[in-house]
């Protein structure tokens, strides 16, 4: 499901528009479809309440652009569908301009009642936000520039104050106002939607954080314009579906025995990262792998084999507790039987890792895996484009400032573009971890996830992800696929744990232990 920057979003408009579809018929689907989905919201959160629907009190909030357009044409469809809206206007009437005007026109036509915030006090303001049932935003849409001006920033913080939280709703259309759609970043002050009815696509900034948190459960609203201008016009970045995960979960064949369900190293663990070690491992186990081979010190392997007997130990040289770089021949000899390798949970920092991971970079050819630890000890970043086979990180926005030497804030207000130039420059597949992680492939391809929680940072947790992702390219799913299609099941197992156990005592053996009812929610949706 392709995500837009208003930018693009405009391109289709306008191409659109200037191809076939007159500008007020996409406008009046956009209202069309949010005053649909405003009567879906009534229908759901106001059954039980003893108003009666066209008695709820409707506030539509109007700017002088087309998002207002929307709003004001929402307006007048859910009038003649029997309900009573109150349109509060930002400018004046005066100040509207073509089908923005039309379309006031149109409301005084249907007699709907039109106030202009101008005249109105503070008072009588908030006590028309208090007493609403529905609010619904159509202040600022796409067009947002900079922080807010004008009235904008009153009507905004007076809407804020005087939110109530019982039989209240806000539903915004397209964006809620104050959220940049192209970021995420808010204008100073935004509205905390409980709803979004977005057009024609998803656009960044309800996707990326702060605005995701503002956006509340979004709606596509289909306008006409065509999948195929939609796809043109976008650069390629998608939203992470359910659908996709059905697509991509491997099919297990009925006569495959062990090997053909792939045969994964897992290189991990040092003294007093035990854990690490064994939450990756078990999570490849569990996510359906033939043959786990955990490659690590004699204590590392002792401590996981005792609590994890399903994993076959590879027992390499040791020095202090650490892995030494005497190892490496074996490593190098035992990789050659594996489908995928898996290297950095809990290794630690030291030269060794150092050394291993460059010579692992330089000589192997199957799909690597680099995680945690493993990124932190890679010392040149031409050996990543060098490397003879596919290829993928895993990083968290500390390791992976560190790794390109730019501040983390930095990394955070473009996560998507460094991500994707990043994956390109250097030809290799990027997990770039956090709220919103972005999954980069070769040739700008690139997803976004949507799944996960809070609880799921927590310690453990980014090692159960690799242990995930090993496991489906054991399975014969393309690096970057894979790579997609863990980090949204890793989220979903995460989310259905926090149901049951809350954000605040999720751990990496919750998430886990859900992927087993995970999988078998996805194989009945898939038959
Ligand atoms: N034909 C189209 O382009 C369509 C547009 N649609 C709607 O149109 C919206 C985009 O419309 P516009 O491009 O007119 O933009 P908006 O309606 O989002 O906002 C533009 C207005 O906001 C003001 N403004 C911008 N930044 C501000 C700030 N920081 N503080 C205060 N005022 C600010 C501008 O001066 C302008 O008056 C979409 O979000 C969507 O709702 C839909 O109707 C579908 C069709
Ligand atoms: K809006």
């Amino acid at each position: 499901m392709n995500i837009l920057t208003p930018q693009q979003m405009s391109a289709c408009d306008q191409e659109t528009i200037s191809t076939a579809v007159p500008e007020i018929l996409l406008m009046e689907a956009a209202a069309r479809g949010t005053a649909e989905y405003a009567v879906e919201i009534i229908n759901k959160e106001f059954a039980d309440c003893s108003i009666s629907p066209n008695k709820l009190k409707i506030t539509i909030l109007i700017g002088k652009g087309n998002n207002g357009g929307d709003g004001l044409a929402a307006a007048r469809i859910l009038k003649n569908w029997g309900y009573d809206p109150l349109i509060i206007l930002a400018c004046a009437q005066s100040d509207l301009t073509g089908i923005n005007q039309e379309n006031l026109a149109l409301a005084k036509y249907y007699d709907l009642l039109i106030k202009e915030f101008s005249q109105i006090s503070a008072e009588n303001f908030s006590e028309i936000i208090q007493s609403s049932n529905l609010i619904i935003d159509a202040l600022l849409g796409t067009g947002i520039k900079g922080k807010l001006r004008g009235n904008f920033k009153q009507i905004i913080a007076l809407i804020n104050k005087n939110r109530t939280k019982q039989n209240q709703q806000l539903l915004a259309v397209d964006i809620p106002s104050g959220i940049n759609g192209f970021d995420g970043s808010i204008a100073g002050q935004a509205l905390q939607a409980d709803y979004t009815a977005t057009m024609a696509a998803y656009k960044r900034g309800l996707l990326l954080y702060p605005g995701r948190d503002y956006s509340g459960q979004i709606k596509i609203i289909e306008i006409g314009i065509k999948p195929t201008t939609i796809k043109q016009k976008s650069d390629g970045l998608q939203l992470f579906t359910e659908n996709d995960a059905l697509k991509l979960l491997p099919r297990r064949r009925n006569d495959g025995h062990k090997g053909s369900f792939g045969k994964v190293g897992i290189l991990a663990g040092s003294v007093g990262m035990t854990g690490a070690a064994y939450f990756s491992s078990r999570a490849a186990i569990k996510t359906g792998s033939g043959l786990v081979y955990l490659l690590t010190t004699a204590e590392v392997e002792q401590t996981v084999a005792s609590q994890l007997p399903e994993i076959v130990g590879h027992i390499l040289k040791a020095k202090s507790g650490h892995i030494a770089e005497t190892a490496l021949t074996d490593i190098l000899e035992f990789s050659s039987q594996l489908d995928v390798l898996a290297v950095g949970p809990g290794l630690g920092q030291s030269k060794a890792i150092k050394e291993i991971i460059t010579a692992l970079l330089k000589n192997l050819k199957l799909p690597l895996i680099i995680d945690a630890d493993g990124i932190n000890a890679i010392t040149d970043l031409n050996d990543l484009r060098d490397y003879q086979g596919e290829l993928l990180l895993t990083p968290h926005p500390g390791e992976f400032a560190h790794l390109i030497g730019k501040d983390i804030a930095d990394i955070e207000k473009q996560r998507i573009e460094i991500a994707r130039n990043f994956a390109s420059q250097y030809n290799l597949n990027l997990i770039l971890k956090g709220a919103a992680t972005v999954i980069a492939g070769k040739n700008q391809t690139a997803f976004l996830n949507q799944t996960g929680c809070n609880g799921m940072a927590t310690a453990g947790s980014g090692d159960v992800l690799t242990g995930i992702v090993t496991a489906l390219i054991g399975q014969g799913v393309s690096v970057f696929e894979a790579a997609a299609l863990a980090v949204y099941l890793h989220g979903r197992a995460g989310e259905n744990s926090a149901l049951k156990l809350s954000d605040f005592s999720l751990t990496a053996s919750n998430i886990i232990d859900n992927l087993g009812s995970l999988f078998k929610k996805l194989e009945i949706e898939s038959c």
